[in-house]
């Protein structure tokens, strides 16, 4: 206990380190306008003396940490009772309006798939708090408004200290900043502990501000899993280990929102409102929140159904709930510890004796999950920025109706149009559809992607602040790394052979034989009337690459096999669909794409040749 107690100092210092290393970044990240709402809950639990008039501790639950098993916050508090710190423990979790807000790019910052998820995990960790004899108290309202009326009384006799999961991302760190300033002025403290990523931060064998963390993944992984190991899990509290305060008002402790519409309480005035999104048979799950769903699934995953086994084999599928593991959305929310699946997968290899590069692999995918989020601790609001984490200025374009169009999956290119409807359909999307629908929208489209990332922001289930805005900053070729484009007609061959993927989510296509669904334009009229579908009328011609940053769009020669993500077997080519320096079958497909016959492609190629961009990039290639 004493060595937890040591590690939180730590690791305070340590964020305090790379932040103070971030504080010289001037540009502000562009956030939406914090609205003021009404806070439902009056001082109701507050003011009051708790049950036996020692100190209280208040849990903060925070929606990246909704679980009681391995939860660094709950052993705090339960440790704190054992030791006679703290005589009384009372849960939190706000709904706090600003997540129900507009983006900078008016998007609602969470959809409905991901607002009913999360009412699903805040309403299981009142069942499991009440099944160990506490409960979770439900407020509507700013965490700052709200937690300075469950500070005990000034002059009771008893302190509060508010204990609560820290976090990195500067929307959440300025909330902890609110908070903490608010409490204190109610007379109360607050207390971050480290909890989201499997290795943890105080152990990682980097400089304390990270400085010197790779901002590449392989010398991370390399040295994070040569130096250090993951931590055991800490145990649940047992029943009767966080005792509620005596004397709370009934009503604060009944109030339950069952519906997503219920969470309209918490949408600021002027902004859309929630409704229980459609459910769509096509969805690769019926995601569940909560610890139990997610314990469930960890169990099937693992040894109900031995997938795991063969999870390195299946992991870039894209059809069914199978293919992979599925944790991201309970991950997201923290109804599942990283390290619980961690000591899963040991028990399940010692179990059953298949320690195989599926179970390796699983960890690998965590290591990635860990990787973004000491990355955004490092890079702080760089991930957030136009020109990334290398500050190199590009070019993006701003054009609506393109964004528009691959918002709604209506570019013309079946794998990335089958991947966006399916994402607004269900609030998922496959880790090989979303590498190749944010390689198309940065690297061909040309958009920024920022708007891509907050699109994602918006509508995934699964949305963590730190991968999905480390993984745009990095699609888009603004980490440093290698800028991996992807072919999308390669990916579309490699990964959906038949087809079947692209038919379940673009029925205008159903028709339409395997040979062609990855290029329907390429058929003819004949072929069209075969396959019920005219193209330009019933699907759309493909949007044309625009792209003149990197010489992406316009890149002679690459080799281009993609790594991004780690991922092996991710096929990829040039910017050139395959071709190099713009010859051969690759070199004339583009120029079809382009719409361009072989002299206005050859000008073309010309001209990007003798850009300042493209000139740069052969003199690198050289
Ligand atoms: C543009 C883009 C945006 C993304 N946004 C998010 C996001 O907001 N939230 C999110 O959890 N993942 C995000 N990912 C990563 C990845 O696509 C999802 O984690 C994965 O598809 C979720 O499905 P799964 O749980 O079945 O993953 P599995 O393949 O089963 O992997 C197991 C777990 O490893 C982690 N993981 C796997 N790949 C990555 C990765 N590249 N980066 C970080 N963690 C990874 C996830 O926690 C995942 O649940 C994004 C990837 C891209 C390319």
């Amino acid at each position: 206990m004493a060595a937890l107690a040591t590690a939180s100092f730590c690791t305070t210092a340590r964020i305090a380190a790379c932040r103070s290393s971030l504080r010289n970044s001037a540009t502000q990240r562009v956030r939406a306008r914090w609205v003021v709402v009404q806070v439902r809950m009056a001082s109701g639990g507050g003011g009051g003396s708790g049950g036996s008039g020692g100190n209280r501790a208040v849990l903060w639950f925070r929606g990246t940490d909704l679980r009681v098993h391995d939860n660094v916050v709950v052993h705090e508090a339960a440790r704190r009772v054992q030791a006679g710190q703290v005589s009384e423990v009372l849960p939190l979790y706000c709904f706090d309006p600003r997540f129900f807000s507009a983006s900078a790019w008016g998007n609602p910052k969470t959809g409905a798939f991901r607002a009913q998820f999360l009412l699903e995990s805040v309403l299981d960790l009142k069942r499991q708090l009440r099944a160990l004899g506490s409960d979770l108290v439900i407020a509507m309202g700013r965490p700052e408004e709200v937690l300075p009326g469950l500070v005990t009384e000034r002059g009771s006799g008893s302190r509060t200290t508010v204990i609560a999961q820290s976090e990195v991302t500067s929307e959440e760190t300025g909330v902890e900043r609110k908070v903490k300033s608010a409490v204190a002025a109610a007379g109360g403290k607050l207390e971050l502990w480290w909890g989201p990523t499997m290795y943890h931060l105080d152990d990682l064998p980097f400089r304390e501000d990270l400085s010197d963390l790779p901002d590449v993944f392989t010398p991370f992984k390399q040295k994070c899993e040569d130096r250090c190991r993951v931590r055991a899990c800490l145990p649940t509290p047992k029943r009767g280990a966080l005792p509620l305060p005596g004397g709370l008002p009934a009503d604060l402790l009944a109030f339950e929102p069952q519906r997503v519409e219920d969470l309209n309480a918490a949408v600021p005035a002027g902004h859309p409102q929630l409704a229980t999104p459609q459910h769509d048979a096509r969805g690769v799950l019926d995601f569940k929140g909560g610890e139990s769903a997610a314990l469930a699934r960890l169990n099937y995953y693992l040894f109900e159904s031995n997938l795991i086994a063969t999870y390195f084999d299946s992991r870039n599928g894209m059809l069914g709930g199978d293919y992979s593991t599925k944790f991201a959305p309970w991950l997201a929310h923290g109804c599942l510890s990283p390290r619980t699946i961690y000591h899963e997968i040991k028990r399940y290899e010692s179990q059953t004796g298949i320690a195989n590069k599926s179970t390796y692999w699983v960890v690998f995918e965590l290591i990635w999950r860990d990787f973004f989020r000491f990355f955004a601790l490092k890079h702080g609001n760089k991930i957030f920025f136009e020109g990334g984490v290398t500050d190199q200025a590009q070019p993006w374009s701003h054009d609506a109706e393109a964004f528009k169009r691959w918002k709604e999956g209506r570019t013309g290119w079946p794998l990335v149009d089958a991947n966006m409807r399916e994402l607004a359909a269900t609030g998922f999307m496959s880790n090989r559809g979303r590498q190749n629908v944010a390689s198309f929208l940065a690297l061909d489209l040309g958009l920024d992607w920022r708007w891509g990332a907050d699109w994602f922001e918006s509508l995934l289930l699964d949305y963590d602040v730190c991968s999905n805005w480390g993984n745009w900053v990095a699609a888009a070729g603004l980490t440093g790394g290698r800028v991996n484009k992807f072919n999308i007609t390669k990916q579309s061959n490699d990964y959906d052979p038949q087809g079947d993927y692209i038919r379940t989510w673009v029925p205008e296509l159903k028709g339409v034989p395997a040979r062609r669904i990855h290029e329907p334009w390429l058929m003819s009229r004949e072929e069209q009337a075969a396959a019920g579908v005219q193209i330009g009328a019933d699907y759309p011609n493909p949007m044309k690459s625009s792209w003149k940053g990197y010489g992406g769009g316009g890149r002679p020669s690459s080799s281009g096999g993609y790594r991004q993500g780690g991922r092996s077997g991710g096929g990829g080519g040039s910017g050139w669909q395959g071709g190099r320096g713009g010859s051969g079958q690759g070199g004339r497909r583009y120029r079809s794409h382009l719409g361009l016959n072989d002299q206005q492609y050859h000008a073309f190629v010309r001209e990007w040749k003798d850009s300042e961009e493209g000139r740069r990039l052969l003199e690198g290639l050289r």
